[in-house]
């Protein structure tokens, strides 16, 4: 693996030796066991595995969401363990975006509002030319004035999009994006996540247990006990439902041992 990496133009974002335990002693779960990743500017990354595999946990420390118990995470050159708690939630709020299954609008605000909050919780003057782009890029544009529970799920996941946008941050960081809609819906979305990879070459990560999803990706990466055991170029979705069914069984296996 490169060295240098976290310092290279073309790293969105980079994990070295990150670990994660929660709890202390005998009752201590060791969530992540030592990853290393590097993810580039303009892709789309997958990252898969079993329940408890510790995607989620990955997924929240990358993202600075969530302090790792040892390694490092570099967003661009930056790393986030020197980074103060006011320093990384500029960081965060400005450089990265987040879309979770539960979508996480305010009720109280209407969509233009929820896409504009990141701006103004960073007191960032809107982009006006940019945000257009967005909005029209997300089919939203005759729906700015209503509130998300006049939505479908669909169009909440899709403003929940746009939210993230907002800020054009180089990542946006994706939890289960499509756990929560349709076939038809969820497809929507991530098309509309491909487009944000291919079109302005965002970086995409993607937690996702849904092999048809990862193979909107470029690349999937398979967890398994808090390490990666599989990384490869985008198998498509019927190799990628093979590997985790593999998976799935060898666990079985062990645990039956
Ligand atoms: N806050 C927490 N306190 C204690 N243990 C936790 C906490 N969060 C996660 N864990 C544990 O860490 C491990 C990894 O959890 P994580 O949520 O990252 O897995 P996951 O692969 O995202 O699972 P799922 O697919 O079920 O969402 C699990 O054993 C989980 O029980």
């Amino acid at each position: 693996m490169a060295v240098n990496v976290g310092r290279s133009a073309e790293t969105a974002v980079r994990v070295g030796q990150l670990t994660r335990t929660y709890g202390t002693g005998p009752q201590a779960v060791t969530a992540l066991a030592g990853v290393d990743a590097e993810f580039h500017r303009g892709t789309f990354t997958a990252v898969m595995g079993p329940s408890g595999s510790g995607k989620s946990t990955l997924l929240q420390t990358a993202a600075g969401l969530d302090r790792p118990t040892s390694g490092q995470v570099w967003i661009g050159a930056e790393e986030l363990s020197r980074l103060s708690e006011t320093k990384l939630t500029k960081l965060r709020r400005s450089r990265i975006g987040f879309v979770f299954q539960a979508f996480n609008l305010i009720g109280a605000l209407n969509v233009e509002e929820n896409i504009l909050l990141p701006l103004r919780l960073s007191g960032v003057r809107p982009d006006p030319a940019w945000l257009e782009q967005v909005i029209g890029r997300v089919g939203l544009a005759d729906r700015l004035h209503h509130r998300p529970a006049e939505l479908s799920g669909g169009q909440q996941q899709r403003v929940a999009i746009a939210r993230a946008l907002a800020t054009r941050p180089e990542v946006i960081f994706c939890d289960e994006p499509t756990g929560a809609l349709d076939t038809q819906t969820a497809s929507e979305v991530l098309s509309l996540l491909r487009s944000v990879v291919d079109e302005t070459q965002q970086t995409v990560i993607m937690v996702t247990h849904d092999p048809v999803a990862a193979s909107y990706a470029d690349r999937v990466m398979v967890l398994a006990d808090g390490r990666i055991v599989h990384d490869t170029p985008q198998p498509g979705a019927q190799r990628i439902a093979e590997q985790l069914a593999l998976l799935g069984r060898r666990q079985l296996a062990t645990q039956g041992s």
